[in-house]
């Protein structure tokens, strides 16, 4: 992908796709729970792909017609068992998320991944699910293909304290939950995204969430429900900070997922100075949403540390791009959980933005971002990440002269649309 830079202003109104995280879990909660689900404006992506070509191994039925997804929930047992492995593709959620289900369920099942996802750590779920009693072994048990066998209705709840800010082991533990005897308690020390909290909740389940300690009960019984999936944030990410540095622009986002859990983004621009508004918020099936209006501002440095970084986590590589920009030094501390992402983003971001001249140095666990007047174009290596794809081309447009982005297609992994709205804006 060529990309000229030295952008001219953005301006116009956008709708971004669906969010990622709450699109699986549609998916995931409506197919075990009772009865029948619609989903309207799920994001179709290849990682979800993967969770719905999972659940229709197992032998639910997942339509999907212009609009709209229809799942037949077959509640909680009703699963089958698949004829062959479960590909979860590049995507962690499908695999970490779906090993909470299947250690409840009375068949053995193989989950396996694509390379990128097959480097990265299993032992942070395969540790509390074998102390529920889950029957689950890794390769070296530590990562996939994910070996799951019948726990013989021996599963039982759990005290548990996270160990990271992870919302994929959170969410793993607490749909292993329904599958137990007792109850579970998880105390969360720093912010994970809520999504399978909120959904839950939404299907019927008793869940509470008390400033990070999470209560759930067993002899849950979910109902099928109608989502509305609000954009993701994470998509619109790419959008607000290009309109936050390219001059003149002023650009409304609308729709998009405003959960408190996840809104990094925007906190952390504002206070770099980003002149960012929020306008026409709403509340649908228990996450809040809204439009997101954009006008070019001057970004100041700042610090970000580790209380907020669950709340931004996939944001940190267009963060680092916009922190170039700003005047000053911006230090980015507590984010080492960004090196087992599909790459060690910490290191791809900052070694492809000094090809275009950024001042970045890599510290163990985060970057510190020198502004610099301009970035200039180059040949630039997505390392098959998608987050790093999209981030590269914000910031080849923003430089001066032309940048060609290497291994760009894989933005289809959760924005098939991404150069689209680019190119149209
Ligand atoms: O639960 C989720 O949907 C996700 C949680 C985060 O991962 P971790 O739980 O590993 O932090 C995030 O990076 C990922 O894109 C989606
Ligand atoms: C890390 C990501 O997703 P996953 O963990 O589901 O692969 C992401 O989308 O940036």
């Amino acid at each position: 992908m060529i990309i000229k830079g030295n952008s001219k202003k953005f301006v116009g109104e956008i709708r971004v796709p669906g969010d990622k995280s709450i699109s699986h879990r549609s998916i995931m909660i409506g197919s075990i729970a009772n009865g029948h689900s619609t989903i309207e404006g799920i994001l179709m992506s290849e990682d979800v792909i993967r969770t719905i070509e999972a659940f229709k191994s197992m032998g639910v039925n997942i339509r999907k017609d212009d609009e709209k997804i229809y799942v037949e929930g077959v509640g909680l047992k009703g699963l089958k068992k698949p004829i062959s492995e479960i590909y979860c593709g590049n995507s962690g959620t499908t695999m970490r998320l779906l090993a909470g289900i299947l250690v409840g369920q009375d068949f053995s099942s193989t989950l396996t991944g694509d390379e990128s996802l097959s480097k990265r750590p299993m032992y942070r779920i395969i540790n509390p699910l074998k102390q529920m009693n889950g029957n689950i072994k890794g390769r070296k048990d530590k990562f996939p293909p994910l070996m799951i066998e019948p726990s013989m209705n021996r599963l039982k709840g759990i005290d548990y304290r996270l160990p990271m800010a992870s919302a994929q082991v959170k969410s793993a533990i607490l749909l292993a939950t329904l599958y137990v005897k007792g109850s579970t308690r998880i105390r969360e020390d720093k912010i994970s995204r809520d999504h399978t909290e909120r959904m839950l909740n939404y299907f019927g389940c008793k869940i509470v969430n008390n400033n990070g300690l999470i209560y759930m009960d067993s002899n849950n019984i979910l109902t099928g429900k109608d989502i509305t999936i609000p954009g993701d944030i994470s998509s619109a990410a790419y959008f607000i900070v290009a309109a936050t540095l390219i001059k003149n622009s002023n650009i409304i986002i609308r729709g998009v997922g405003l959960n408190p859990t996840r809104v990094g983004i925007i906190n952390v621009l504002k206070k770099m100075g980003a002149n960012i508004r929020i306008l026409n918020e709403d509340i649908v099936n228990n996450e809040p949403f809204g439009d997101i209006q954009i006008t070019e501002s001057k970004l100041r440095g700042i610090l970000i540390d580790e209380d907020v970084i669950g709340t931004l986590i996939d944001e940190i590589p267009i963060i680092t791009v916009a922190a170039c920009f700003a005047e000053g030094r911006t230090v980015i501390k507590g984010a080492e959980e960004l090196k087992y992402k599909e790459s060690n983003r910490l290191m791809t971001i900052s070694r492809e933005l000094k090809k275009m001249g950024a001042k970045i140095q890599l510290l163990s666990d985060g970057l510190i971002i020198d502004g610099v007047k301009e970035l200039k174009g180059a040949s630039l290596d997505s390392y098959n990440d998608h987050r790093i794809a999209m981030a590269l081309s914000i910031a080849a447009l923003l430089a001066q002269g032309e940048s060609k982005i290497n291994n760009y297609e894989c933005v289809n992994i959760s924005y098939p649309d991404f150069y689209n709205t680019l190119f149209n804006l």
